[in-house]
C-alpha cells in the first residue's frame, strides 16, 4: 500500500510535467504525431522488414511521450524498422531527418494550440496553489521545447519557481527521459535532493525517469484508462485526477513557527498542569548525541543520571528506531520501558511485563531486503546497512554527496519490489519498514493502554527529533505534549509538535519541569 499523499515535512519539492499532467495537451501533441506518421509511413514502400500500420494511442505512449521531439521520432520509427539520420537543426521541416520530421510535427502542433487554445486541469492547479501555501517548491518539466508558450498562454507559469524544458535541455545538452536528468536539475535548482522530491507524471518514459532518479515519490497520472503502464514503468502510485491527493494537516506548523519550550514555559505549563505525565521519548538525535558512526552512539552520563530521577517521578519511554536489544544496552537505566525498530518490538522494564511485536509477518521480506542491499550498496564508500530486527536501515552520512542518490534509489526499488515493505526517510538514513498500518505513534498509544496510563489524569509527553518521530508528535497532539529537538539538518520543515528545544539539555531542562508542574497535583 503507497498512500496518494504529498507530506510536505518529508516532500519539499514536486516536479510537474506539463503536458496531460498540468494541461490538456498531450492528446495536441498525440494529434501532431498521428498527421506527421500516418502519411509518412503510408508513403514508405512496402518493405518486409517495416512495419507501416498507423500510429496508435499505445505507441504514443510507449515511444513519443515525455521525450524530446528528435527522440520520439528515432524511437518510434524505429520500433517499426524504420531507422534515419538525426540530420539537423537547420533541415527544413518535412526533410526525411530526425529533425526535418519533428520540425513537421511541430509545425502541426502549434497550428492546433492556435485553433484549440489551452486548457489547464483544474484538480492540477488546485494542487499546485496548495502546495505553494504549505511552503513546498514547484517545478514545471516538459520535454516540449514549446512548454514556456503553453504554460503562458495557459495562465500557469507564475505558478512554478523553476522550468526545466526541452530548451533548457538543449543548452545544457541534458539527455531526455527516460534518463533522470532533466528531474534532477529541476531538483538541483529548487535547491531540494531527489529524496526529498516528489514528481507528478502522466508519461512512462517519465515515470521511468523519477524512479531511476531516486525521487521520494512518484506518483503517475492516469486521466483516462488503466494505471497499469504507469505502475509498470515505476510509479508508486497512480491516480485518476489530482484531487485523489492529500496533503499533511493543517494543524502542522514550520519548525521556525513552534514556540520555544524554555522561553515559553509560563504559557505551555497549563497542557500539564495538574496531570501525571508520561514521557515517551526518542533515542538518536534526541538524548544522544548524533554521531558519523551508529554504533559509537552513547548515552551521555549526565542525560542517564537525570532519565533515573525522571523515572522516581513518572512512567518513561525510550522509543527508538534502532533495535530493541540494541537501545536497550545503551539506555540502561532501571524502570524504563523501551520499544526498537520504530515501535515495531516493545517490551517493558526488566524482564518485560508486556511485549508487542508487530510486523512478523514482512521478516522474509527484510531478509531478501538486507541481502540485496548488502550486495548492491557494498561498493558505495562509507555506505551502511543495518539490519533491525523489524527494520532495514541504509546510513549515508558518511557517503560522497554525489552518491547519495544512488544510496536513496536502491532502497527505494528494492523498497517497491517487496510487497512487504515501505520506505521511511530519517536523518541520513533511508529505511525498509514492514508496510502494516504500525509505528512510533501507534506503539506510543498501545503502550500506554497496557500499562493503564490513559485518561484526562495522565498527559503523554513526547520528544523526538526525526521524521518517524512525527509519527508519534500526530498521535498525541490532542491530548498530550509534543516537543521537537532542532536540528540544522531539516530546515524549516512542519512539525505537529507544540513546543522546540534546542537540544538534549534545555529537553532534560524541560522534562525536569514538566515532572514537577505534574508533582503539584
Ligand atoms: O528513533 P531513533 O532512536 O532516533 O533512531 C533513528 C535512527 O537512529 C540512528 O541513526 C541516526 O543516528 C546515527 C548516530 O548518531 C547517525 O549516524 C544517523 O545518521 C542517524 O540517522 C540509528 O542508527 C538508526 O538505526 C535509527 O533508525
Amino acid at each position: 500500500m503507497v498512500a496518494t499523499s504529498i507530506d510536505p515535512i518529508r516532500h519539499r519539492a514536486v516536479l510537474f510535467d506539463v503536458d496531460g499532467v498540468l494541461t490538456d495537451t498531450a492528446r495536441l501533441h498525440a494529434a501532431a504525431w498521428r498527421r506527421l506518421f500516418d502519411p509518412y509511413l503510408a508513403g514508405r514502400p512496402p518493405s518486409p522488414a517495416e512495419d507501416h500500420r498507423p500510429f496508435t494511442d499505445d505507441d504514443y505512449h510507449h515511444h513519443v511521450d515525455g521525450k524530446s521531439r528528435i527522440d520520439g521520432v528515432l524511437d518510434f520509427l524505429r520500433s517499426r524498422g524504420i531507422r534515419l539520420p538525426r540530420g539537423d537543426v537547420e533541415d527544413e521541416a518535412g526533410r526525411e531527418t530526425a529533425h526535418g520530421l519533428g520540425g513537421l510535427k511541430d509545425g502541426y502542433f502549434l497550428a492546433a494550440l492556435d485553433q484549440h487554445g489551452v486548457e489547464v486541469f483544474p484538480d492540477a492547479v488546485a494542487l499546485v496553489e496548495s502546495l505553494r501555501r504549505h511552503g513546498v517548491g514547484t517545478a514545471a518539466i516538459s520535454a516540449s521545447r514549446n512548454c514556456g508558450r503553453v504554460l503562458e498562454r495557459a495562465g500557469i507559469a507564475h505558478l512554478f519557481g523553476v522550468r526545466v524544458d526541452g530548451v533548457v535541455a538543449d543548452q545544457l545538452h541534458l539527455p531526455g527521459k527516460p534518463d533522470p536528468a532533466v528531474f534532477r536539475e529541476a531538483a538541483r535548482r529548487l535547491g531540494v535532493p531527489p529524496s526529498h522530491s516528489v514528481v507528478v507524471e502522466d508519461a512512462e518514459a517519465g515515470a521511468a525517469a523519477a524512479r531511476a532518479g531516486g525521487f521520494a515519490l512518484v506518483l503517475g497520472v492516469a486521466r483516462a484508462g488503466p494505471p497499469d503502464r504507469l505502475l509498470a514503468s515505476g510509479a508508486d502510485a497512480v491516480v485518476s485526477s489530482l484531487d485523489e491527493v492529500v496533503l499533511a494537516s493543517p494543524g502542522q506548523r514550520r519548525l521556525s513557527e513552534v514556540p520555544d519550550g524554555i522561553e515559553r514555559w509560563a504559557d505551555l505549563a497549563d497542557r500539564v498542569r495538574g496531570r501525571r505525565p508520561v514521557l515517551l521519548l526518542d533515542f538518536d538525535g534526541t538524548l544522544a548525541p548524533i554521531r558519523k558512526d551508529p554504533a559509537k552512539v552513547a548515552l551521555p552520563v549526565r542525560t542517564r543520571s537525570a532519565l533515573q530521577d525522571l523515572v522516581r517521578r513518572c512512567p518513561v519511554a525510550v522509543i527508538s528506531g534502532r533495535d530493541l536489544s540494541d537501545v536497550r544496552s545503551r539506555v540502561r537505566v532501571d524502570g524504563v520501558w523501551c520499544a526498537g525498530s520504530h515501535g515495531f518490538e516493545l517490551a517493558g522494564p526488566g524482564d518485560g511485563s508486556i511485549a508487542q511485536e508487530a510486523g512478523e509477518a514482512a521478516l522474509p521480506d527484510l531478509d531478501a531486503a538486507e541481502q540485496r542491499l548488502t550486495a548492491e550498496l557494498e561498493p558505495v564508500a562509507g555506505a551502511l546497512v543495518d539490519r533491525k530486527r523489524f527494520a532495514l536501515a541504509a546510513h549515508y552520512r558518511n557517503v560522497r554527496p554525489e552518491e547519495v542518490d544512488r544510496v536513496v534509489s536502491a532502497v527505494r526499488r528494492v523498497g517497491s519490489e517487496l510487497p512487504g515493505l515501505r520506505v521511511a526517510p530519517g536523518r541520513k538514513v533511508v529505511e525498509l519498514l514492514p508496510d502494516i498500518d504500525w509505528h512510533k505513534g501507534r506503539a506510543v498509544r498501545w503502550l500506554l493502554e497496557r500499562a493503564g496510563l490513559t485518561g484526562a489524569e495522565h498527559v503523554p509527553v513526547f520528544a523526538g527529533d526525526d521524521h518517524t518521530d512525527e509519527d508519534a508528535l500526530r498521535e498525541i497532539h490532542d491530548d498530550g505534549f509534543g516537543i521537537v529537538v532542532l536540528s540544522a539538518e531539516h530546515g524549516d520543515r512542519l512539525t505537529w509538535a507544540r513546543c522546540s528545544v534546542d537540544g538534549t539539555r534545555p529537553l532534560l531542562d524541560l522534562l525536569s519541569r514538566i515532572a514537577a508542574t505534574g508533582e503539584q497535583r
